[in-house]
């Protein structure tokens, strides 16, 4: 299966469960696989084919910049609505990480996949 790739998106938001957290801007990182053919852009060397990371990238970081939200379960449930519906990818797989929320560990977070490939 092909697949267009974010690796490590960066988004600052108001994220977490703790009143504490609710005035504070936290850092996420997302990963992002979308199926998408991409024999198609590469044969027609045309952009029109293609899923185009850097506007998915941006459409995510205002999506999740929009309002507070408590859980990274949102955040990931949210972003595979969006790209699914908005840019007509059919299987997707998200990694949240939230880096420093467990002192003791580097990051934690979830991962989800939706759809069909
Ligand atoms: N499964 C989850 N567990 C926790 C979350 C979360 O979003 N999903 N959030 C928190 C707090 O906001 C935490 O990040 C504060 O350090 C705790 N557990």
């Amino acid at each position: 299966m092909d697949k267009v790739l974010i690796r490590e998106l960066k988004i600052e938001t108001v994220i977490g469960v703790y009143e504490w957290e609710k005035v504070i801007q936290q850092t996420l990182l997302v990963d992002l696989d979308m199926a998408w053919d991409n024999q198609k852009p590469a044969a027609s060397d045309d952009y029109q084919h293609a899923l185009c990371y850097e506007t998915v990238s941006k459409r995510i970081i205002a999506l999740i910049s929009e309002r507070p939200i408590e859980l990274i379960e949102t955040v990931a449930e949210m972003i595979a609505n969006c790209v699914m519906t908005e840019f007509n990818v059919t299987w997707l797989k998200v990694k949240v990480m939230k880096p420093g929320a467990v002192p003791m560990a580097q990051a934690v977070g979830v991962e989800i996949e939706r759809g069909q490939a």
